[in-house]
């Protein structure tokens, strides 16, 4: 299968997940399953844009007190009066604009000055009024966003669940700690993993590391918990490689079974007949990140309801070996230029910020899609 059709199967196989209601607080990072509407409007009520004098009528105006910020005043100011006033008090019933410091005169309990065309005053709904859109579905609830909620009088929010990662490290060499004694490797995925999956509005659920053993990875499978089940390694055709027999005598429906491109030519994208998903992840370190950014990443963003886009471009420079029939992966810098030629390790990628996609028909200078490094 072409890399190009792969990640797009992968973005757009999966529907997003139920919505929740979760307070707006508790809602971070997570997409909205519905648009937001004002429920407070903003600002809520008339208040003082200048620190001054909210004056009533026409001038000149004698002070009868103060209103900071918070303060409830009680009553209709009478014309000719004036209260000091503090940017964001409530502006007392009878002003008609207020007047900045800069703008005043004051003598005893006395204020002259004129009232220009603006009035300096914020009225209440100005903004955003009760029942207009504040954000639409489909947004990340970042800090602006939850910000921009908050300030509109809205408390809870219908956000999509987040898609549940649980992650099987396979290969009897592989070690989670200390040094590696002969034939032996430490585990690269696990962070990896963890990171895309959380740049991608996924949450963890369970960690495993398997041995290569047909019956144990067989038990896991059917045991794994959450929406996407991610095994790296295992996905070859060596005497070891249990993973993809497996998945089919389970009925497994395959979206995506080999990809030709390099590395990660081995990676696959299959749903159980339950409707967990699997992503294998081949199981070499470089190739695995390349099959995380490829399949993971856009199906759990499709899970998660983030809305489906295109990869970003950009030209790129260097002169890297192209794969024939398929595409090359190489780690770029966001300048475009190629990290080092033949490089692939991740190394290469620790100093790269993006992978870019280079098809066959590359030439030095054209653009290419971008994978970014996590
Ligand atoms: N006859 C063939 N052999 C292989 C092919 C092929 O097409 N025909 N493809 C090669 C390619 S390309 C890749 S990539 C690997 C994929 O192999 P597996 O996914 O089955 O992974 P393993 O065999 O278990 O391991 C490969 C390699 O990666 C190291 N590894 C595994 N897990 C980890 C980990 N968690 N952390 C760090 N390193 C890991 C492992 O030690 C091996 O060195 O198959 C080729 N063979
Ligand atoms: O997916 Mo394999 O190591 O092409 O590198």
């Amino acid at each position: 299968m072409r890399w190009q059709d792969a990640w797009a199967i992968a973005r757009d196989s999966a529907k997003p997940l139920a919505g929740q209601l979760l307070p707006v607080e508790a809602a971070g990072g997570r997409v909205l399953a519905g648009a937001v509407r004002c429920e407070r409007p903003v600002p809520a009520f008339d208040n003082a844009a200048m620190d001054g004098f909210a004056v009533a009528g026409p001038g000149p105006w004698t002070i009868s007190g103060r209103v900071l910020a918070g303060a409830v005043t009680g009553g209709t100011m009478r014309p000719g009066s004036a209260v000091e006033i503090a940017t964001g008090a409530l502006v007392p019933e009878g002003v008609e604009a207020v007047l900045p410091y800069e703008d005043c005169v004051v003598e005893d309990d006395t204020v002259t000055g004129t009232v220009g065309p603006r009035r300096h005053i914020r009225r209440a709904g100005d903004s955003l009024a009760v029942g207009a859109p504040v954000v639409p579905a489909g947004r990340i609830v970042t800090a602006t966003v939850a910000a921009a909620i908050v300030q509109a009088g809205v408390g809870n929010v219908l956000v999509h669940r987040p898609p549940a990662v649980t992650l099987l490290v396979t290969g009897d060499e592989v070690i989670s700690e200390g040094v590696p004694g002969p034939g032996q490797v430490r585990d690269t995925f696990t962070g990896l993993v963890t990171a895309v999956a959380a740049r991608a509005g996924g949450v963890p659920a369970e960690r495993h590391r398997l041995p290569d053993d047909r019956a144990l990875m067989r038990d896991a499978l059917a045991a794994a918990s959450g929406d996407v089940i991610v095994v790296s390694g295992s996905s070859s055709a060596g005497a070891a490689d249990h993973l993809h027999e497996l998945l089919t005598a389970d009925g497994a429906t395959w979206l995506v079974r080999g990809v030709a491109c390099r590395p990660g030519h081995p990676q696959a994208l299959a749903v159980l007949p339950d409707g967990r998903w699997v992503v294998s992840l081949p199981g070499n370190p470089y190739a695995g990140l390349v099959a995380a950014l490829t399949l993971l990443e856009p199906l759990l963003a499709a899970l998660a309801g983030r809305p489906a886009a295109a990869l970003p471009t950009l030209p790129v420079t260097g002169n890297p070996k192209l794969m024939p029939g398929g595409v090359r992966i190489v780690p770029v810098t966001a300048d475009g230029s190629l990290v080092a030629a033949g490089a692939v390790g991740l190394h290469a990628a620790a100093a790269a910020d993006y992978l870019a996609v280079l098809a066959d028909d590359w030439t030095p200078g054209a653009p290419a899609p971008l994978l970014r490094v996590p």
